[in-house]
């Protein structure tokens, strides 16, 4: 409460329409909330706190929600196709989509709350889920109705509207509130450990991207992964347990000497990733460590995430005063970062400026000289 007075005084830039539904649980009363106008008028609703939606009415990024791009899925680039084993899928249509090309951006248009989902009974949540389905302007209503998730129940039931969260929703975070989020566009990308597509979700413009770290040939399924993919496959396996499928990737169904050597990779590429960012001790080896890591990366077809290698090789190159080798990276590491997050992230900051002025980054010789060692 008394958080909640102390925001008081700041002006409310999102009217989101009061809780038409709410239910109590332990710590706060949970409801349902409406911004029809979202998203060139696509809607939005919440199931949330009233001091959640308090806050999340007075943001001054807020502004920016309502006018951001959507663009949904590209017909002259993806369609919607089944997938043998997966169910729908989306597919490069009739041109190859080269690397680094932004495939879509999709705005939510359900959110939960984690805490509902934790703390409310499958009664009370299925009612809450279902009422912020039901208010959605029509289009949106539809499209959340005809997502898959829902198949042998009454179409547009209370039990419909929970089975198509659970089998959709991602995990998204407004600082440091964790909503499961359904995209009606998104929604339809299937998972890969060795996925051709990374995502982002920004917060600040309530989009979530897509961008292409490989080649997508026509007719090749778009993928993304949905967990952690530099686990091994068991605990990858058991990461997407809550998504209630088995992953028939080729990364998770290949020959079991393969399998093996697969999970070797990835057990060495944890290590030494855990190893170069201990700031702490001499590594006169880092740069070779760091080239090993961004092989065992594209080994493992995780391009999805190789900028964190990059970023760890113009670290240790520095850290050896190996000056142009460091920017190489660097440049490497800001041109895939830079399509999937945004400037004000700390990685994207700390290479801006290793690049610009590699002698004046903290790194500059620290593997060497014993008294820059943190
Ligand atoms: C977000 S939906 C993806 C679109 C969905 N296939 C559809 O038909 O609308 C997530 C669901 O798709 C299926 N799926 C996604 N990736 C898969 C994969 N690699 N192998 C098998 N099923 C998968 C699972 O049923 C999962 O719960």
């Amino acid at each position: 409460m008394e958080r909640f007075r102390s925001l008081a005084r700041y002006p409310v830039r999102v009217a989101w329409t009061n809780g038409s539904l709410c239910h109590p649980a332990s710590t706060s009363d949970y409801c349902v909330y409406m911004l029809p106008t979202f998203n060139h008028g696509k809607g939005i609703s919440l199931v949330t706190t009233p001091s959640v939606i308090y806050s999340l009415s007075i943001k001054p990024f807020a502004d920016r929600w309502f006018n951001s791009p959507d663009l949904a899925i590209p017909p002259d680039l993806l369609g919607v196709n089944p997938i043998k084993g997966k169910g729908l899928g989306v597919v490069a249509a009739n041109r190859t989509i080269r690397k680094n090309t932004r495939v879509m951006v999709d705005a939510p248009a359900l959110m939960i709350d984690h805490g509902a989902l934790a703390e409310l009974g499958p009664e009370r949540l299925s009612d809450l889920v279902h009422e912020s389905a039901r208010m959605l302007p029509y289009p949106a209503r539809e499209g959340f109705f005809g997502l898959s998730g829902a198949e042998g129940q009454l179409p547009k039931s209370k039990d419909s509207a929970l089975a198509i969260v659970r089998k959709n929703a991602f995990r998204t975070k407004i600082e440091d509130v964790e909503f499961h989020t359904v995209f009606l566009d998104v929604s339809r990308v299937n998972h890969a450990c060795n996925p051709n597509a990374a995502y982002h979700f920004d917060p600040l413009v309530m989009r979530k991207s897509l961008v292409t770290v490989r080649d997508i040939h026509p007719g090749e399924e778009l993928t993304i992964g949905y967990v952690d993919l530099t686990q091994t496959s068991k605990t990858r396996q058991s990461s997407l347990s809550h998504w209630n499928f088995t992953c028939s990737c080729h990364r998770c169904t290949q020959p079991s000497h393969l399998q093996q050597e697969s999970d070797a990779r990835t057990a060495q590429l944890i290590n030494i990733r855990n190893e170069l960012d201990e700031y702490r001790r001499r590594l006169p080896d880092g740069p070779a460590m760091a080239e090993l890591l961004i092989t065992l990366y594209e080994l493992e077809g995780l391009e999805a995430r190789v900028h964190e290698a990059y970023y760890r090789a113009a670290v240790e190159f520095n850290g050896v005063r190996d000056r142009w080798k460091a920017i190489k990276f660097g440049r490497l590491c800001l041109e895939r970062g830079l399509l999937l997050k945004d400037e004000t992230r700390s990685f994207v900051m700390q290479m801006r400026s290793l690049v610009e002025d590699p002698e004046g980054h903290w790194s500059w010789g620290f593997r060497l000289d014993r008294t820059k060692i943190m």
